[in-house]
């Protein structure tokens, strides 16, 4: 039996940076029995691969006029916040938490209403051509196993945390820090023991509002105990850092309280962060922390509109998020086109071009870019070689498609109508580990 099991040539589209953006035409890229990247070059070398892995012919899948890219990566997203998407977008973040997001999440102590939401919203992903996703659960332990479970059921490559929250939250929906923590390293525990590595455990204190002291410290001293990641948000909006900053006399900023209780280094991922001081951001360079961006989040809640360039020229790490609900769109496609318009208000609001950020680097910060983010780039993000093989087969002359080609597109052009006005209907197959998921 051959070491390779898929092959496909044609037009691949992948970046090395965000100024290195990749079209590699003509070209044959291998798909291994483990699932990774055994080889991609140029199609004159296809007789040579051939007898080098003794392959046959009818393995070889001819990607037309249509091209490959690596399946995007969702750096942030609530995936019991999938029941609202589209509703309840007319309030800021606090009164929004208040009034639709934490009753919606109260729901989840419920195992059966968990498996029917979490289902769908995987499916939902793989069909957008999400094949990662860094997702915040709730507090609850066994709607959170579930949600292992389902990715690991459809072959959703995922990053999963359990919520915590002890402070400032609903009688219904609340931890002691005791149960917060036990529920937190069995949900470790439970990840850890799952026969692949296609889900891993996050540490996910929700915001400094609703963990205290004690309990963000303890949740500090497990991430480092298990080397384990660290998500939660940050300086989302003007209310919220204004509560922070009265919770937490003692510290210097938003930032700085989770720093001091061990919840910033370079295995954080902080979603949002419009409002950070330049001193907060040369924290996130210095520890090496990154952003999830959340453009459409922070236009549907008010929340603001991020300098992203600002982080960029600093090397801080970016990656894209959806954050469903308070983004209501759940597709990477949509965050892209609204990473690049918030880009564009930034531009006008400090009359400076250079604030803009254009498709190529979009694409970049919605693959390799939140690969990066949420510390997957070893394993994905692009087409490297031994990388593993999550990718998107995309077709851009399908029946009843969104948009229109024509023969004077070029195959790049197709590529950037497909980002502006593509949909799920332009997913062909999307593939996770090398294994067709769609
Ligand atoms: N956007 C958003 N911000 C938060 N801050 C604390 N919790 C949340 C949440 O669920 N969504
Ligand atoms: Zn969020």
């Amino acid at each position: 039996m051959s070491l390779i099991t898929k092959v496909f040539k044609g037009d691949f589209f992948h970046t090395l940076g965000l100024k290195k953006f990749q079209h590699l035409s003509n070209h044959v890229l291998g798909v291994n029995l483990y699932g990774k990247i055994e080889f991609l070059k140029p199609i004159s070398e296809l007789d040579e691969l051939r007898n080098r892995y003794k392959f046959q012919e009818s393995i070889i899948k001819d990607l037309g006029n249509g091209f490959m890219v690596p399946g995007f990566v969702d750096a942030h997203a609530h995936a019991p916040q999938s029941v609202n998407v589209g509703l309840g977008t007319d309030l800021p973040l606090l009164d929004w938490l208040i009034k639709y997001t934490f009753p919606t999440e109260s729901k989840f102590q419920e195992a059966d209403y968990a498996n029917l939401v979490y289902s769908r919203f995987v499916k939902r992903n793989l069909q957008q051509g999400t094949t990662t996703t860094c997702y915040f659960g709730t507090i609850h332990l066994d709607s959170c196993k579930i949600l292992v479970d389902l990715c690991t059921k459809y072959g959703q490559r995922a990053i999963i945390g359990k919520v915590n929250m002890n402070r400032n939250s609903p009688d219904n929906y609340i931890e002691t820090t005791s149960d917060s923590i036990r529920d937190t390293e069995a949900f470790v525990e439970y990840v850890k023991n799952q026969p692949t590595d296609l889900v891993e455990p996050i540490i996910t204190p929700r915001f400094v509002p609703t963990c205290d002291p004690d309990l963000m410290y303890q949740l500090g001293e497990i991430a480092k105990k298990n080397d384990l990641r660290i998500q939660s948000h940050v300086s989302e909006n003007k209310d919220e850092v204004a509560w922070v900053k009265d919770l937490h006399p003692e510290c210097k900023s938003y930032s700085d309280v989770y720093y001091k209780h061990g919840l910033l280094n370079d295995k954080t991922i902080m979603a949002h962060g419009i409002y950070l001081t330049d001193e907060e951001r040369k924290l996130y360079q210095k520890v090496g922390a990154s952003i999830a961006h959340c453009a459409n989040s922070n236009f549907t809640l008010s929340s603001g509109c991020l300098n992203l360039r600002q982080l960029l020229d600093m090397g801080i790490k970016v990656g894209l998020g959806t954050d469903v609900s308070g983004g209501y769109a759940s597709s990477m496609l949509q965050c892209i086109r609204d990473t690049i318009i918030c880009s564009k208000a930034k531009s006008f609001e400090t009359q400076d071009k250079h604030n803009e950020i254009d498709f190529r680097e979009g694409f970049h910060l919605a693959t390799l870019g939140s690969a990066k983010s949420i510390g997957l780039d070893h394993k994905i993000g692009n087409f490297e070689l031994y990388k593993h093989f999550d990718a998107l087969w995309v077709k851009t002359d399908v029946e009843n498609g969104p948009f229109d080609s024509f023969n004077t597109d070029s195959i790049e052009d197709r590529f950037q109508k497909w980002i502006y006005l593509g949909d799920d209907r332009n997913i062909h197959k999307t593939f996770v580990n090398g294994k067709q998921v769609k």
